[in-house]
């Protein structure tokens, strides 16, 4: 093993990009249906696993809300989370903070707290079982209305002590982040977190919108923010983190190539960028995975490698005490290593 993979396996990590239903994998789909009758177009492991191939967001979004029909109890949730968290762990992970889809269960008849007692499940059980804290994000499906969005935030009402933020995902283009200013106030009001998907393939505006009109705590992906040096140095100036997700970017084109994925730009330009899988069971691997590949494909130093780790805590949710425990945590991996 090269001695920057090395350093990647030992230092501590926190996920902050995170689809659970984005974790199922092709065996848990196959397993999901068989216990639960559910039809499923594909009689192999092998044309799952075809079918996990994109050239786009809406082409992954189809077979991710297709994939999503074999969840149907809170056992399946449980499940799929515990074997999420029990495969990070083996990447030295040590805090998560996970987004699941209401709506994607919901409007298919499976109730709101089917999903999330299953989820709180496993994450309630993950520090003592794996040393792992998390934080949990609901977010909002953005080509559902913002109505639509509303209903979900009155279900979650009785859940909202267990909630910790919420997001905005699914098809990007044609949903600017303004279609739901209403709603994201109705949730800064109530004290969540906020964070939205923003700049994955739609333009620099929208990441300007999720600033200004959601007033988002963080951005997911940002990519394209720099097209915009003024929308980079806001972004810098306002300390505001991206969680950046390298082999999600390749496999939906986002990049044509890892190579010429801005992830060292980023850093560069001073920017708080962090690595994430986004979703690991459609894109080719898990946190540690990110890492290798990216470091390989752009070059990443050391040193850039123990400043993502150290952006994955700053830029989480955690109160700046956990933060700094894992901050130390880091340094020592880095003395070892001789950085
Ligand atoms: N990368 C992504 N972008 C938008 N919505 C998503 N839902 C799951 N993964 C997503
Ligand atoms: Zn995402």
């Amino acid at each position: 093993m090269s001695d920057l993979n090395a350093l990647i396996d030992a230092l501590p990590k926190a996920e902050l990009h995170l689809h659970l239903e984005g974790s199922l994998e092709p065996e848990q789909l196959m397993e999901f249906a068989a216990r639960n009758k559910v039809d499923i177009p594909f009689k192999t492991l092998e044309e799952v696993r075809a079918a996990y191939e994109f050239s786009n967001l809406q082409d992954f979004l189809d077979i991710y809300y297709q994939g999503m029909s074999v969840l149907q109890t809170e056992a399946d949730f449980h499940d799929l989370t515990d074997a999420y968290l029990k495969r990070v762990a083996a990447d030295n992970v040590r805090h998560v903070e996970v987004f699941f889809d209401p709506q994607g269960h919901t409007e298919r008849g499976i109730p709101f707290e089917v999903p999330i007692k299953g989820i709180l499940k496993a994450l309630d059980a993950a520090e003592d079982k794996y040393g792992i804290t998390y934080r949990l994000i609901m977010c909002f499906l953005r080509h559902l209305s913002e109505e639509d969005a509303f209903e979900t935030l009155k279900q979650a009402e009785p859940w909202l002590s267990r909630i910790h933020g919420v997001g905005l995902d699914s098809s990007e283009m044609g949903h600017p982040p303004s279609k739901f200013a209403k709603v994201f106030e109705a949730c800064r009001a109530r004290g969540l977190k906020l964070v939205a998907h923003a700049g994955e393939e739609g333009p620099p505006s929208y990441v300007y919108e999720a600033i200004d009109e959601l007033k988002i705590d963080r951005i997911d992906h940002g990519n394209r923010s720099l097209e915009d040096d003024a929308l980079v140095a806001r972004i810098r100036d306002a300390g505001l983190t991206l969680t950046v997700c390298p082999l999600s970017n390749l496999s939906l084109c986002v990049v044509d190539d890892l190579k010429d994925h801005p992830m060292k730009k980023m850093l560069a330009l001073g920017l708080k960028a962090t690595i994430n899988s986004d979703d690991p069971a459609y894109f080719g691997g898990y946190l540690n995975q990110n890492f290798r590949e990216t470091a390989a494909a752009v070059g990443l130093t050391r040193e850039e490698i123990i400043q993502l780790a150290k952006n994955s805590f700053t830029g989480s949710f955690l109160p700046k005490a956990e933060q700094a425990k894992h901050l130390a945590d880091i340094d020592e991996v880095a003395a070892r290593y001789g950085v």
